[in-house]
């Protein structure tokens, strides 16, 4: 666990999205903006040149560019000895003293590995917090990147904000017909239709579980687990299909002859708790949810109520990465319901559900 408190270090916000979709467009955009001051930059390009940095004016000191590589996979080590580098020059002061880092991803990145970086790696841990996740979807051509690559589905699934980009360039239907995929997708993030990458600094910063403007840990904001019940997630409806596929409820109404959709191996839900847990059963359930399905728990985060505590922990994790939890100094309201978010891939909310049953449910007889 990073000795420094969340609130000290630099926050990251990571701009990802599929191919052309208006990543390098909305950052030129973004980087003039008042609150956007003091941040420094790094881009990912796939191939041996980049390009992405010259078209993003302000590019300096504080700009790096990583190429030859997505960030996803082969550069990951590069990724951390940047921001690490950043930081070592920022305390000497041979570069300005940035308050925040941008990120931007390549089109073709997965971003989890990206999320595992910022989040494991003791080196970048200490000096960093992951912020939040902006990820832009392209209004023609996102349908069909989300029915082929897996890898869009993923970027929506993971944002904590999500932009429709290009809208004035599709049809009112399709607009319509699009974000409300991405909301069955991902029912947390708030979508904004933007065009050229035209939006509001403020829309998209401290995503995360610290709210600068208020000092303190927005939980209500940062979990939004409220979003996740209003998306048939019911089970009580005497569903008799089998779920051998991981086929979530949220897409039943999806179309049934599209075996394309990547949608449907994506899941995005909430188990909420209304009695206190017991940390050390908690810990030897995700210990066992991480070993068994890993790979496939593409974000989860919560916040407990855990027996003998008076405050609430938040936990997160990004597959096999469960981040050291955090203790928060009190209950933002007076629902002290246990809300854990996951956003899975093949995993039925039956598994969790089931599961966490399992372990919690005194057993009968
Ligand atoms: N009409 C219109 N064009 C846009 C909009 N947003 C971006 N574009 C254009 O889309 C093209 C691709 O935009 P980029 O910002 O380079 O996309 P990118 O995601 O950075 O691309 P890669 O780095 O290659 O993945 C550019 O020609 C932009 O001008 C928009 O809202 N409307």
């Amino acid at each position: 666990m990073s000795d420094q408190p969340a609130t000290e270090r630099i926050p990251v916000s990571v701009i990802t999205g599929f191919l052309g979709s208006g990543k390098t467009t909305l950052l030129k955009h973004l980087l003039p903006q008042p609150a956007m001051a003091d941040t420094a930059v790094v881009i990912n390009e796939f191939g041996d040149v980049g390009l992405d940095h010259l078209l993003v004016e302000n590019s300096s000191d504080d700009t790096v560019v990583l190429s030859s590589g997505c960030l996803c996979c082969t550069i990951r080590g590069d990724l951390v000895d940047t921001l690490r580098s950043l930081f070592l020059r920022r305390r000497k002061g041979s570069i300005p003293q940035f308050k925040r880092v941008v990120i931007e991803t390549t089109g073709l990145a997965d971003p989890a590995p990206v999320l595992h970086t910022l989040m494991q790696d003791p080196l970048v841990s200490e000096c960093y917090r992951l912020d939040g996740v902006i990820t832009t979807v392209d209004a023609v051509n996102g349908m069909d990147q989300l029915d082929r690559q897996m890898e869009s589905v993923k970027q929506a699934a993971v944002a904590d904000r999500i932009l429709l980009t290009k809208s004035d360039l599709a049809a009112a239907p399709k607009v319509e017909a699009l974000q409300e995929r991405l909301r069955k997708l991902n029912p947390a993030a708030p979508i904004h239709a933007i065009r050229d990458g035209r939006i509001d600094a403020a829309e998209l910063l401290n995503a995360g579980l610290y709210n600068p403007e208020t000092k303190s840990l927005d939980v209500r904001r940062w979990l939004k687990a409220e979003a996740y019940s209003d998306h048939g997630h019911d089970h009580d409806h005497g569903h008799d299909h089998h779920h051998d596929h991981g086929h979530d409820h949220a897409h039943r109404d999806q179309d049934p002859h599209d075996v394309n959709r990547h949608d449907s191996r994506i899941a995005a839900f909430a188990l909420d708790w209304d009695r206190p847990l017991d940390w050390a059963t908690f810990v030897e359930w995700i210990e066992m949810l991480i070993t068994g399905h890993g790979e496939n728990l593409l974000r989860l985060k919560g916040i407990l109520n855990v027996a003998g505590e008076d405050s609430p922990i938040a936990i997160h994790g990004v597959q096999h990465l469960f981040h050291p939890p955090i203790a928060l100094p009190a209950w933002p309201d007076s629902d002290r319901h246990s809300r854990i978010v996951f956003i899975t891939r093949d995993i039925a909310r039956e598994t969790i559900e089931t599961s966490f049953r399992s372990f919690f449910m005194p057993k009968a007889g």
